[in-house]
């Protein structure tokens, strides 16, 4: 007979992980190549299908210097980021990604052709790429909670160098549009990246030329009935492995006869606004369910088999106080008092008597078989989450701006299973 904790590990290996990006070449009309740019009065065409090298360089020459984001400030820093770029109300194309279907068919690939939102595509900045230009390691800053990613269009002007690298899960990739745009093609192309904003990526240096780019945000929106611009949809998977061994689990009575929660810390960050730790009131519990609709790579595929084996999914935040070595599981994010609170009461106290937590018996990290004395809630850890507290719940990092009024939360997923002949809870 199996251990639980073989049985975990087993069911943990199913999960796999999905890309967090797609790439490719797209042709577009002629028309879509042409860029007028400029500022105050003076303006320029430039077609960016046969645009000479003076012609790029007078582009370049006409960017403003492409800063980043450090925590709240913008910063202008050529060690980390080299590059110009121009807002949106200093240049002007015929060229528009949702148009053209380029938003629908990158979100149908991110996210297996779901249906159940859709994507809306907000042009961003123009970033030229000169010789020896490059953009170090950052994630791209979140700027709502709807938004889940960036998309990245690359010109084939002439350039070497210049790849995209994405890091995740301890797996790097990497798009080298530069080499994908120099292979023969009969119609003109664009070449297209787009990857989850809470990737690691950066912009290895242009060796030479010019990479000329548009960047867009990617939100969520509200599933439209009928698509704008028919798309060629990759085969949704009828059943992931993860959904056929969670089943063959469930079918094993030797797994949680008397039911039981698994939990599974989430493979991506997601945008929750700064100011919701301020806010006391009911809405805390808002970004936590919002959560839900937003899911990306294995963690919406996590929902997908829990909806399909009628298995209840909540989201919930860990808080874990380093003291006692003790967590603590909540429905909401909670909005710290002062430290002064914690002299009489200990943390993971306060959490339980005045915020409704649950103490869990098995912190994440350490062996699922601990003893429940004393605690609320036993979970069985399938993947584990980040450990987060008081202090570093939330984090800023390099980001591609400074942070506006979002940051990245953390969380998990606490899935529960029915005992023996009624396992499902939804
Ligand atoms: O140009 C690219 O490929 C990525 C640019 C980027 O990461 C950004 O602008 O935030
Ligand atoms: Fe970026």
């Amino acid at each position: 007979m199996a251990s639980i904790d073989d049985q975990l590990e087993n069911l943990a290996s199913s999960l796999t992980s999905r890309l967090p990006y797609c790439s490719g070449t797209l042709d577009i009309p002629l028309t879509n190549f042409v860029l007028f740019y400029g500022k105050e009065q003076d303006a320029h065409r430039v077609d960016l299908l046969n645009a000479s090298e003076d012609e790029l360089k007078r582009l370049a020459e006409t960017c403003d210097v492409a800063t980043f984001g450090m925590g709240q400030e913008s910063v202008h820093d050529e060690s980390y980021r080299k590059a110009g770029k121009l807002d949106v109300t200093q240049f002007a194309m015929h060229f528009d990604a949702t148009l053209v279907g380029l938003a629908e068919t990158v979100f149908a690939d991110l996210f297996d052709g779901d249906e159940t939102s859709s994507v809306r595509a907000e042009l961003y900045k123009l970033n030229v790429y000169g010789p020896q230009s490059f953009f170090k390691s950052h994630v791209d800053t979140p700027r709502s909670d709807d938004m889940f990613g960036s998309l990245v269009v690359i010109f084939p002007t002439r350039y070497q160098g210049g790849a995209l690298v994405l890091r995740d899960g301890g797996e790097a990739w990497m798009f080298d549009s530069a080499e994908t745009l120099s292979r023969q093609s009969e119609k003109p192309r664009i070449a297209y990246v787009a990857f989850f904003s809470d990737v690691q990526h950066e912009v290895l240096p242009v060796q030479s030329g010019y990479r000329v780019t548009l960047t867009y945000n990617l939100y969520f929106a509200d599933a439209s009935p009928v698509p704008a611009v028919p798309v060629t949809r990759p085969f949704p998977q009828a059943k992931s492995p993860f959904e056929v061994e969670l089943q063959l689990l469930l079918d094993d009575p030797t797994f949680l006869p008397e039911g039981g929660h698994l939990g599974f810390g989430l493979s991506h960050l997601y945008p929750i606004h700064a100011n919701v730790l301020r806010d006391f009131g009911p809405t805390r519990t808002i970004p936590l369910a919002k959560l839900m609709s937003h899911l990306k790579g294995s963690d919406r595929q996590l929902r997908q088999s829990c909806s399909n084996l009628s298995l209840k999914l909540s989201p919930r935040v860990i808080y874990k106080d380093r003291s006692e070595e003790l967590s603590v599981l909540c429905d909401h994010i909670v909005d710290f008092p002062s430290d002064e609170t914690f002299e009489n009461d200990p943390f993971w106290s306060f959490l339980r008597e005045k915020e409704g937590g649950k103490l869990l018996n098995t912190p994440p990290g350490s062996e699922y078989s601990g003893s429940d004395d004393g605690a609320d809630v036993t979970v069985y850890w399938v993947t584990r989450p980040s450990q987060t507290d008081q202090a570093d719940c939330f984090f800023l990092t390099y980001g591609n701006e400074p942070g506006l009024d979002y940051t990245y939360m953390q969380a998990c997923l606490i899935v529960d299973v029915g005992a023996v002949g009624k396992r499902a809870t939804a």
